[in-house]
């Protein structure tokens, strides 16, 4: 039987990251460190014997230069890359830019919690005219405007990601052998909901950590038989509960 495999990868640090601020569509660069630890993921890949046939990533910089850091280790530069709008982050709304323990000072840890990890909440929306309207961006001149957000929760991110997962990604496990993407915290979590059918409850309990490989198996029905992280366990469950925190 044939095994494919999906590998997972959050983009590395990014300034915002660094920062504590939320980002959601800010298109913001990746730190040295964001950029040495997508390397370290495109080792660790490699290392583990690991090659892919296709790649898709978002319309955010921090995805796509991860992603090209890690296809560089892995000398598979060549490869077809899909980008898609629909991968990219969360939009947070009139959250973005704002550092995240200064506004659970403001408003409590509880509120942020919801705004951050509830299925349903989403913060509070950019208005219209808002510059950062994406709107007003040409990257998504091609998307229909009704399409676009000003705000979204987990449940609104998983509703746009999955017309592109049933169309694009899924299908292209049938026909290539296997795939990476390389995304960010909450489209990730958006797939792996649906992956491991995890409940709305449940998901907020799912962290991921910056540039950390997580392998799905599939057998030959496309059935998700096995999935796993690479690197050191304890480790990740440290980056998993920094990721948690607003600090
Ligand atoms: O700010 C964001 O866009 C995301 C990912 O960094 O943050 P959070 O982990 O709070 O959802």
């Amino acid at each position: 039987m044939k095994i494919k495999k999906l590998a997972l990868v959050r983009h590395g640090e990014s300034i915002w990251n660094r920062e504590n601020r939320f980002t959601g569509w800010t298109d913001v660069d990746l730190t040295a460190e964001g950029v040495e630890e997508s390397y370290r993921a495109g080792d660790m890949l490699r290392e583990e014997g690991l090659t892919f046939d296709m790649a898709f990533t978002s319309y955010l910089k921090r995805a796509i230069k991860s992603l090209d850091c890690i296809l560089d280790r892995m000398n598979l530069d060549w490869i077809p890359v899909e980008k898609s709008w629909r991968l990219n982050e969360k939009h947070y709304g009139a959250l973005q830019g704002l550092n995240k323990g200064e506004t659970a000072d403001r408003y409590g840890g509880e509120l942020v919690q919801l705004w951050r990890r509830s299925y349903n909440t989403p913060p509070e929306p950019l208005t219209e005219d808002d510059p950062r309207n994406p709107r007003f961006d040409i990257r998504y001149r091609d998307v229909p405007p009704d399409d676009l957000p000003l705000s979204e929760s987990l449940k609104d991110t998983i509703n746009r990601l999955m017309p592109y997962w049933n169309d694009t990604i899924f299908p292209s496990l049938s026909e290539r052998d296997n795939i990476l993407i390389v995304a960010h915290g909450n489209s990730l979590r958006g797939i792996v909901k649906h992956l491991k059918n995890i409940s709305d409850d449940d998901i907020a309990g799912l962290n991921l950590p910056t540039a950390i490989p997580y392998i799905f198996e599939f057998d030959s029905d496309l059935k998700v038989v096995n999935d796993y992280f690479l690197g050191n366990p304890e480790e990740i469950e440290k980056m998993m509960k920094e990721t948690a925190s607003v600090r």
